[in-house]
């Protein structure tokens, strides 16, 4: 089971990466049902076609003003040559947030937060922050409290897990087992600063089963949902962040029980044996609404 969820963003459970510079994925999109996609400025484009990218990108936002999807763009860092122009091409493009990468102090996202706040028509964007350095890693905390003070924008973190093995000269070991200790702060961090969390990608395309595992093992440490690769990627991720049925169960009866006016005043009772407290039926409602969130966006989609 999916341990608490922030209410701060939309369901983000399967959020797609797409390249800027790739028509074919670009057009392919209308044709899926993620709940968020990223349009990448960054790695996903070569260094000489970073003009073309944003390019590509003012002109697929303007043929599609909306979509049924968070919409998210990918910056290369502001301290780079690219930066400033992304931006730019971005807040032209008015998605709901941009997510900048290397995030690796509060001072990266307040400087993005102060350059959207002189921009008029900047004033509903959001921001995202991968952390993916050994220096953001190391700086995660005072970056994610960022998410208590509303000027800095800051509402989601995304682990780049790709460039912090880069970095940082770790193996990911069997089940990811040296990385989950930076993962797990990468929960606890967004929990404290009241930011969602999305889990790093999973590159071995045709290995479906390692993807359920890796999505199923990333709703169990807490992520609010999985970054993605490739639209085959969808379904796995979305369903490891569903609730199931008898999760769903579990928590109506832990709700009803509640309810019950012979319950009425305790703050401690016992349904089928075990314990619950009013931190249980909350938990139990936050749940039933992410479920609830869940089946209106799939009815939505047919
Ligand atoms: C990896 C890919 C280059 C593979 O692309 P391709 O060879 O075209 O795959 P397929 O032939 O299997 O594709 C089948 C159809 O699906 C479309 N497609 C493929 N990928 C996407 C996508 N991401 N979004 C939308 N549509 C997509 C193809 O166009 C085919 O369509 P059609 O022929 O019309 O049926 C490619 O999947 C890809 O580029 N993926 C995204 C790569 C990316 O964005 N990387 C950067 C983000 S990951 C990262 O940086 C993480 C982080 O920073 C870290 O450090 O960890
Ligand atoms: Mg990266």
């Amino acid at each position: 089971m999916q341990a608490d969820s922030s209410d701060a963003e939309p369901s983000l459970s399967a959020t797609l990466f797409v390249p800027a510079t790739n028509e074919r994925a670009l057009e392919k999109l209308a044709t899926l049902s993620p709940d968020a996609v990223i349009y990448d400025l960054e790695d996903a484009v070569a260094p000489d076609r970073k003009g073309e990218a944003r390019e590509r990108l003012r002109d697929h936002f303007r043929v599609h003003r909306t979509a049924p999807f968070h919409r998210v763009v990918r910056i290369n860092p502001l301290r780079g040559p690219h930066g400033t122009e992304d931006m730019l091409a971005a807040v032209a493009c008015l998605p709901d947030a941009i997510l900048l990468p290397k995030v690796e102090q509060p001072s990266d996202i307040l400087t993005l937060a102060e350059a959207l706040s002189s921009i008029s028509n900047a004033a509903a964007f959001r921001i995202w922050a991968m952390i993916e350095t050994p220096r953001g890693m190391m700086n995660l905390s005072a970056v994610a409290e960022l998410g208590r003070a509303p000027a800095a924008r800051l509402s989601a973190l995304v682990a780049g897990t790709n460039d912090l093995v880069a970095m940082s000269g770790m193996a990911p070991g069997p089940d990811r087992a040296n990385i989950i200790p930076f993962l797990a702060q990468m929960v606890m961090a967004a929990r404290a600063g009241g930011l969602s969390v999305l889990d790093g990608v999973f590159n071995d395309i045709a290995n479906g089963d390692g993807l359920s595992s890796e999505c199923g093992q990333a709703a169990a440490l807490g992520f609010d949902g999985k970054t993605l690769i490739h639209p085959a990627q969808i379904e796995a991720a979305r369903a490891a962040f569903t609730p199931s049925g008898q999760e769903q169960d579990r928590a109506r009866q832990i709700v009803d029980a509640f309810a019950d006016p012979v319950n009425s005043g305790k703050a401690v009772i016992k349904v089928d044996g075990q314990m619950v407290e009013h931190l249980h039926r909350d938990a139990a409602l936050r749940l039933l609404r992410r479920a609830y969130r869940r089946e209106s966006a799939s009815q939505g989609d047919k």
